[in-house]
């Protein structure tokens, strides 16, 4: 069975789970209805977070307890960096050269989110920093999955925003985010005790906290 300890984590933590998988952001593009202005000061942003959520993936490499998930956490690394060229071809189509991009300052949304996890990563072992990283990977395929199965969410035509959920929603990102689940699993058999649960838990929650804070930022367009 895969997703045990996953599965758990985001039954204890169902409401926060839900304010992030059901955010106003997230409907306004599975219906298109979300500001142009809303989704390009995200994605400016996320791109801002990518960079640090790709060190974050190597403080996993140095955490591995194996050559086999150092290759899973450098593969991350590598997904990650490939995702900033989606971002930056979206942002050429806007006008936005890279250089503007990359001078963007980080909001403090992307501040807090980013720190948190590579913080989790430094001061834990690697258990802690792929459960503070999994409301990222997972909950993208989540929404992606969600997204597309509505009538007009992969539909360039109605709406907007087809071309992002259909990335997410895609093949290779659901099997990327399933391995990722696997991982959790692997890493829980090694070293999961019930004493370390509540840690982990709050871990999660507040992880799963920032991801919401982070589509709010887009709305807003606060720094
Ligand atoms: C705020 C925010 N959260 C999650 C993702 C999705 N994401 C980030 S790294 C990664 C794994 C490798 O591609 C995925 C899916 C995002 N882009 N922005």
């Amino acid at each position: 069975m895969v997703a045990v300890l996953f599965e758990r984590l985001k039954r204890d933590a169902a409401s926060a789970w839900s304010a992030y998988i059901d955010h106003e952001f997230v409907r306004g593009l599975g219906d298109g209805s979300l500001p142009k202005p809303a989704f390009q000061h995200y994605l400016v942003q996320d791109y801002l977070f990518l960079i640090e959520f790709a060190r974050a993936y190597a403080i996993g490499v140095y955490k591995a307890p194996d050559l086999a998930e150092m290759r899973k956490a450098a593969d991350g690394i590598g997904a990650i960096l490939n995702e900033t060229s989606l971002h930056l071809r979206l942002c050429a189509s806007w006008g936005l050269s890279p250089d503007a991009v990359a001078s963007t300052r980080q909001a403090r949304a992307t501040i807090a989110y980013t720190r948190f996890v590579q913080e989790a990563g430094l001061r834990g072992d690697m258990l802690d920093l792929v459960v503070a990283l999994s409301p990222c990977v997972v909950g993208y395929a989540e929404i992606g999955a969600v997204l597309a199965a509505r009538g007009q969410g992969l539909d360039d035509g109605a709406n907007p925003y087809a071309a992002w959920i259909a990335e997410y929603a895609g093949e290779s990102y659901q099997a990327l985010a399933f391995d990722s689940l696997a991982q959790i699993d692997r890493l829980a058999a090694r070293s999961l005790t019930e004493a370390r649960y509540p840690a982990l838990l709050a871990l999660f929650e507040e992880a799963v906290r920032l991801e919401a804070d982070f589509w709010q930022m887009g709305l807003d367009g606060s720094m």
